[in-house]
């Protein structure tokens, strides 16, 4: 496709695409709505609420705020292709023993799969969506690079990295040079009536954050009890089904103990959930697989980075390095707490990205 000035763009109803659309209005671009209906829960709360990412009521949003800037709306069912591709993978995981990220498989295979699909077919070359990130491209290194949002407490980089360099070709992401606050006085000076509205919620087709009960809704059985056991081993009492667990986690166990107990491991094969002591909880040494590189073609050789293991998680400095076929090996130079298999850890040079993986398992 040649390059134009139409772009598609990704509106939620909140206060983020909302400025989006604004700002690439401002600087001439041809720019039109688009709204996603990922996913409605039969069985959850009513979802027609300000938290949810694709309520009625968060459609009707992104069309009034089309209306005030003069752009055309849309709205476009991907449901089907989001149960496929995120939903399923998501209750796959936990059923593993894993804390999925849907998230970032949300970016890579819907919003900018099957959306920017959809904006090829409206003939627009550019999809933006409201990430505080920053794209740039290197002349050098002849490579899209992914790079921190300026406002480092909103940036978004971590949600982003699985984008392939022909997906940052098209992106644009005009929020990566404005702070949270700047972005809603803009809102509020160009009376957009979605300014004040809160932060959405942590995954958005989740209701009340309660992925237990989701997940029980989707498989419709309840999960199986199973047991608890100690580093060594030793049978502690029974726990109440695997997806009820996540690493590090200390409350609801329901077991008695001297000192603090914590979730060190989950065994989906047996069953078990194995349960420690803080100490146990930390490590030093994962690997990663699936993984997928931004500044660099691929890992050839050890290099040093800054990485983190979760979306809030601090980065810290780690050495990196390939391991076997398509893994790797991600050392860190202190240990990190609560290496969680399924989560993703991002790589980082400053504040560009390197790229990132799932992590498979704690290894020291
Ligand atoms: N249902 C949807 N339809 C279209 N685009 C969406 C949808 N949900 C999210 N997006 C796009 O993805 C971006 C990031 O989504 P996220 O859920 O993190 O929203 P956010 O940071 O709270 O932004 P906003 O204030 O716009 O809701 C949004 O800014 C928007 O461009």
């Amino acid at each position: 496709m040649e390059v134009n000035n139409r772009v598609v763009v990704g509106m939620s109803g909140g206060v983020d695409s909302s400025v989006t659309a604004y700002l690439l209005k401002e600087q001439g671009f041809e720019v039109i709505g688009v709204t996603m209906r990922v996913w409605v829960d039969p069985y959850g709360k009513a979802r027609d609420d300000d938290k949810s990412c694709c309520s009625l009521k968060a459609i009707h949003d992104a069309k009034k705020v089309a209306e005030i800037l003069g752009i055309p709306h849309y709205t476009v069912n991907l449901s089907e292709v989001f149960y496929d591709k995120i939903v399923k993978y998501f209750i796959d995981e936990y059923l593993k023993g894993r804390t999925p990220n849907p998230c970032v498989f949300c970016n890579r295979f819907i919003k900018f799969g099957d959306l920017l699909e959809k904006a090829h077919e409206l003939g627009a070359y550019y999809i933006a969506t409201g990430h505080y990130v920053r794209k740039e491209y290197d002349e050098d290194r002849k490579r899209y690079l992914l790079k921190k949002g300026l406002d480092f407490k909103k940036d978004q980089s971590y949600m982003l990295y699985r984008l392939t360099q022909e997906q940052l070709k098209h992106a644009l992401f005009p929020l990566g040079n404005y702070t949270k606050e700047e972005v809603r006085a803009l809102a509020e000076k160009i009376g957009l009536p979605v300014a004040d509205k809160r932060e959405s919620q942590e995954i958005c087709f989740i209701p009340d954050n309660d992925y237990k009960a989701f997940i029980k809704r989707q498989i419709k059985k309840d999960v199986k009890p199973g047991e608890f056991r100690d580093i060594h081993g030793n049978f502690l009492g029974y726990h109440k089904g695997i997806i009820n667990y996540t690493i590090g986690q200390r409350k609801g166990l329901g077991l008695s103990s001297d000192r603090p107990l914590y979730v060190v491991d989950i065994d989906p094969e047996n069953n078990v959930v194995i349960v420690g002591h803080q100490e146990d909880v930390w490590g030093e040494e994962l690997i990663s697989s699936n993984n997928n590189f931004i500044s660099i073609e691929k890992l050839e050789e050890e290099i040093k980075v800054t990485a983190k293991i979760r979306y809030t998680a601090k980065e810290d400095e780690a050495i990196i390095k390939p391991y076997g076929d398509d893994k790797v090996l991600v050392r860190f130079l202190r240990p990190q707490r609560a290496i969680t298999p399924g989560q993703s850890v991002v790589f980082y040079d400053g504040d560009v990205v390197v790229g990132g993986g799932i992590i498979e398992k704690k290894v020291r």
